[in-house]
């Protein structure tokens, strides 16, 4: 995970100016060779140090200014590639300390700022103004030649820091008895690498909005119970996933102490507040350890610009053709977790409010609550509540159709933390489809089937009936919410396999269907038998789509509790279905409530060489046989998947 630690920064340019004498050759001259030149030459040559000797493993260039020569031009132009400016001073010398502010802070925001220069036309000064803010390259003061004096000069440099933010940090130092040399680059490093301006206002001694607002998210990730509390065993694990390390009680206390004496709210029963949190990383940037805020902000997952970065959201996944993505083990297992966290009142289900409060970590929830996770998924059905089973069905369904969006959300909601592993770690690629056909079995447990169908052939009726205990109740209900997805698990030979269906809506008859609505694992085309003019459009669909294809389907016939009636086509359903070796029509209606349709979906979705199994027999019984045989032959090859829990196969 180190990678995500580290600024995005590749290397780090140091420019060194300042009054002339006051010791820049010297002070470049010293780090390197590690002992005091006695001469030097007016300016000296670039160098670069490796990553591997500097602190922070980043290379760093160390760059030299003399007015001697070097032009002014050429000053501006080392001012603008540089990543953090060194203004010397010699601490002997109070005209060089004067002139920090006299001349070389205005000249620095000067020369990065060129249409804010004093003398540019005044035009150009007003609409630079109102375009951007004004570019504040970091800024060390460095008071050099420290072993010519007794006192310090500290005092007048913080009043400086008042008036200039951009003043990362001073320092006192002496080429000359290399006393605080390698300090003072170090913290020109961290200037770069580790920056106060995001976190941290000077003026108002405060957090910057942006930061605390990740510190807030970062809070709640780590509070564990949820009890808007950061106790012991909480803090301990943030400190392991942040810094590798784990925290010594000793420290520990020491730390509540100093937050206790500060913000006495800060603690609460013997555990860190928010407001403690927060003031904590207050402390340590206003201590000049803005690395621990950093190192804790980049942990989870926040760039130089306190957003989250791409890499961290989107880690890239090589997905062959032909593989599906489903949630692995440890992903199913992180979200249980999560739903448990946020299921306050341990009902097994997630509450409009639960559910807001469990993604306030997000930029918003991924799925609607009214509209979306409770018609697409089953739910309980009393309260009308999420429950853990729909909960990893509305995932599952999201990892199979838009997985970068699973890893984003996982990503939110702390899972690189957490697992201390990346969400790959959560997702599970198949193997590609046509191994699975060559080996005549599927890994796979997850499936799409697409419903379709004329209109109003009762296909949303279908689709809902898989959710719900009684179908019975769908009858005559009109569906004002357009869910195009419903999934649910079935057990396909003692297997727990994830069935998404999705309802096809044809708009004209005549329109035709795209790639991806005739693609899926298994088609079911859905026609009314109670209705003459249905069948004929699901005979044409067949004809053109699907007689040619390897997907496995099954023709519908819908509405059976009413009169069967004779179909103004050709062939009737059985003909048709026999001409075609498909098996028999399967008769459906919501009234009777059976839901072996949806287990025989999800058969033939997993034994996709089946396809042709009408062929063999026309007696459903001996089919299910016959796929019995082949599923005992194959049943080492699965993946078994922890079920949830024991009840009813098909709404949990
Ligand atoms: N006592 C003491 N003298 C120093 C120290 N650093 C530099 N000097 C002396 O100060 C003088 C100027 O040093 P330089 O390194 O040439 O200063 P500079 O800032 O590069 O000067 P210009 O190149 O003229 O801009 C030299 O005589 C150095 O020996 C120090 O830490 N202590
Ligand atoms: N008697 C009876 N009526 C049903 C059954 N299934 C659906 N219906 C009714 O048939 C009508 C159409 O059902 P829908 O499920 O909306 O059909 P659809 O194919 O999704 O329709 P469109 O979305 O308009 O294409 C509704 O009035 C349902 O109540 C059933 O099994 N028996
Ligand atoms: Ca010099
Ligand atoms: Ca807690």
């Amino acid at each position: 995970m180190g990678q995500y630690t580290a600024s995005q920064r590749k290397n780090v340019r140091i420019l060194l100016v300042g009054d002339a004498g006051v010791g820049k050759t010297s002070l470049i001259l010293s780090l390197v060779s590690e002992e005091y030149p006695e001469e030097v030459p007016p300016r000296a040559e670039e160098i670069t140090i490796p990553a591997n000797v500097t602190p922070e493993q980043v290379p760093t260039s160390i760059v030299d200014f003399s007015a001697v020569e070097q032009s002014e031009d050429a000053l501006a132009a080392e001012i603008n590639k540089a990543h953090v400016v060194c203004i010397v001073y010699a601490v002997d010398d109070d005209d060089t300390l004067d002139r920090i502010t006299s001349h070389w802070l205005p000249l620095v925001r000067a020369k990065c700022n060129p249409s804010l220069d004093g003398e540019g036309d005044a035009e150009a000064e007003a609409e630079g103004d109102t375009q951007r803010e004004p570019i504040r390259k970091p800024i060390v003061l460095v008071g050099n030649k420290i072993d010519l004096i007794e006192y310090s000069t500290m005092d007048s440099v913080l009043a400086i820091m008042e008036d200039y933010p951009e003043i990362e940090s001073c320092v006192e130092c002496s080429a000359k008895s290399l006393h605080n040399i390698s300090e003072m680059f170090y913290y020109a490093q961290k200037a770069v690498l580790h920056p106060t301006s995001p976190l941290y206002m000077m003026e108002e001694q405060e957090l910057t909005s942006a930061c605390k607002k990740s510190l807030v998210r970062i809070f709640k990730i780590c509070d564990i119970d949820g009890d808007n509390l950061l106790n012991d065993y909480e803090l301990n694990l943030f400190q392991r996933r942040c810094f590798n390390t784990p925290l010594q009680p000793q420290i520990l206390d020491e730390v509540k102490a100093v937050i206790q004496k500060n913000v006495p709210d800060g603690i609460y029963n013997d555990a860190v507040t928010l407001k403690g949190f927060l003031f904590l990383h207050c402390l340590f940037i206003q201590r000049g350890r803005n690395e621990t805020t950093w190192a804790v902000l980049r942990r989870f997952g926040y760039n130089d610009q306190l957003e989250m970065c791409q890499e961290y959201l989107r880690p890239p996944l090589k997905i062959p053709p032909g593989s599906s993505t489903e949630l692995s083990h440890r992903g199913q297992q992180f979200l249980i977790a999560v739903f448990e966290r946020y299921d306050r009142d341990g009902d097994g289900a997630l509450s409009p409010e639960e559910h807001k409060m469990l993604f306030s970590t997000c930029p918003a929830a991924p799925w609607s609550y009214s509209t979306d996770i409770r018609k697409s998924c089953p739910i309980n059905e009393t309260t009308g509540w999420v429950t853990l089973h729909g909960w990893l069905c509305r995932w599952t369904l999201m990892t199979l159709i838009d997985v970068v969006k699973t890893m984003e959300y996982l990503a939110y909601l702390g899972f690189n933390v957490h697992e201390n592993d990346s969400q790959l770690a959560a997702i599970h690629v198949t193997r590609e489809r046509r191994i699975d056909l060559a080996k005549r079995q599927s890994s796979r447990s997850v499936y799409k089937c697409h419903v379709i169908g004329p209109k109003g052939s009762g296909k949303t009726g279908m689709c809902r009936g898989f959710l719900v205990e009684d179908m019975h109740k769908l009858i005559g209900k009109e569906f004002k919410t357009n869910v195009v997805n419903c999934i649910n698990s079935v057990q396909v030979y003692g297997q727990e396999k994830h069935l998404i269906l999705r309802d096809i809506d044809v708009r004209h008859a005549l329109d035709p269907l795209q790639p991806q609505e005739v693609n899926c694992d298994v088609a079911c085309l859905v026609y009314d038998s109670s209705n003459p003019r249905s069948f004929e459009y699901v005979a044409r669909i067949y004809i053109k789509y699907y007689a040619e294809s390897k997907i496995p389907v099954m023709i519908v016939g819908t509405k059976c509790d009413m009169d069967e009636r004779r179909q103004d086509y050709l062939m009737q359903p059985s003909e048709f279905c026999d001409k075609y070796k498909l098996l028999p029509p399967h008769l459906f209606s919501l009234k009777t409530n059976k839901k072996e349709l949806y287990t025989k979906l999800a058969t033939m979705a997993a034994f996709p060489h089946l396809r042709q199994f009408g062929l063999m027999t026309e007696d459903p019984k001996l089919w299910l046989k016959a796929g019995l045989g082949v599923a005992a032959a194959t049943m080492l090859g699965f993946i078994v998947l922890k079920t949830i829990s024991a009840a009813g196969a098909h709404t949990r």
